[in-house]
């Protein structure tokens, strides 16, 4: 049965908890791959929502592997240096054009897929490995983000293990920020529901919005302007914190609305964040944060694992819930699904019209 975007978001911490408890088995076709071909560079190819999760999995996957990642959307494949690469293929749907066109034109480097439904055109012509999220038939995805980001992780972890990069108890805390991360989850959608019920006739008014971010938590404002740009229909950009000072700033006005993704108060870009939401709310009133501060109503505070890796299952929630529940307060549900589906048949983005 095809699920709304809520239910999606609600499933998130099970599906978590299973691609975590899954994850020796889903890892180690990858990981003997990796053995196999000793890689010097992985190259992370996807696009929309699994292009920011991949994004947003580089830091980590660099610090495990030990090796230099990057990311890039199908039909901007880079050129290709070191002497063993190694690419991923990411797609949720595992039916996307582009991406089924990037594994043809990169037939002779050793690679594997990463896909979340068992039965997609890219299964069927490419070896893979699974994203363990379950089919998510709404538009916009959310599951498959978090579950994306998981994964990739889970790859790096069992491999680095494999490999002797980290010791047993190195592992075993990177795991268990995980798990708390997950253990936090239901709690925190609970939050963004109430922040937004409290908040809703001002998201309401939202015409145009910069999601902002710092260092390796701007791919996760990336995601959450995504969401609200496909959902809402409004424009949406993402900076990350400084360069937005950098220029963006300059398009703040009455109604240009903000979203904040603030990190832990003990992170070096607490206070000066917290001096830029001041400022904007000086201009505006149509600014919010999420993450650890509290005192306006505005202010998602959420239960923050403390580290920056986990911030994906955190901070992301407010722009998904927003995603999901706003459209039909605005009484377009189900137009950015209309124009995509007639887009769909019109460029043939998914193989055989599949997701
Ligand atoms: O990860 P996939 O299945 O390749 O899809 C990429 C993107 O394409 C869309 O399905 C829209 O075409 C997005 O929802 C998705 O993030």
């Amino acid at each position: 049965m095809a699920g709304t975007m809520t239910d999606y978001i609600t499933e998130q911490p099970r599906v978590l908890r299973s691609i975590l408890g899954d994850r020796k088995e889903n890892t180690l076709r990858f990981t003997e791959e990796w053995k196999r071909g000793s890689p010097d560079r992985l190259y992370l190819v996807a696009s929309g929502t699994s292009n920011n999760a991949a994004a947003m999995a580089v830091p980590f996957m660099e610090e495990l592997l030990g090796t230099e990642v990057r990311v890039a959307p199908p039909t901007l494949l880079p050129r290709v240096y070191g002497n063993s690469p190694f690419a991923l293929f990411v797609s949720q749907g595992g039916n996307s054009n582009n991406t089924i066109s990037a594994i043809e034109q990169w037939k002779g480097i050793h690679s594997l897929a990463l896909t979340g439904q068992k039965e997609c055109r890219i299964n069927e012509i490419h070896p893979h490995v699974s994203i363990g999220c379950g089919p998510e038939t709404a538009g916009p995805k959310t599951k498959g983000y978090t579950a994306t980001v998981m994964t990739l992780y889970l790859l790096a972890l069992e491999t680095a293990l494999a490999l002797g990069r980290i010791s047993g108890e190195e592992y075993r805390s990177y795991i268990g920020v995980l798990e708390t991360a997950v253990e936090n989850m239901e709690g925190n959608i609970r939050r963004c529901e109430t922040w937004l019920s409290e908040n809703l006739e001002s998201l309401k008014k939202i015409e145009k919005c910069f999601v902002v971010a710092r260092t390796t938590a701007f791919p996760v404002a990336q995601e959450g302007a995504l969401k609200i740009l496909e959902t809402m229909l409004v424009p949406a950009a993402a900076y990350e914190f400084e360069e937005y000072l950098h220029g963006p700033i300059c398009a703040l006005d009455d109604r240009m609305a903000g979203i904040y993704l603030l990190p832990e108060s003990g992170d070096g870009a607490f206070n000066r964040m917290n001096r830029l939401v001041e400022f904007h709310r000086g201009i505006s009133p149509l600014v919010f944060t999420a993450g650890s501060l509290g005192g306006d109503k505005r202010d998602c505070g959420l239960a923050l694992s403390g580290r920056w890796y986990t911030e994906p299952f955190e901070l992301i929630l407010p722009c998904q819930i927003m995603g999901a529940k706003l459209p039909a307060v605005l009484g377009i549900e189900d137009n950015g699904s209309k124009v995509y589906k007639a887009l769909d048949s019109a460029l043939n983005i998914k193989f055989a019209g599949g997701i």
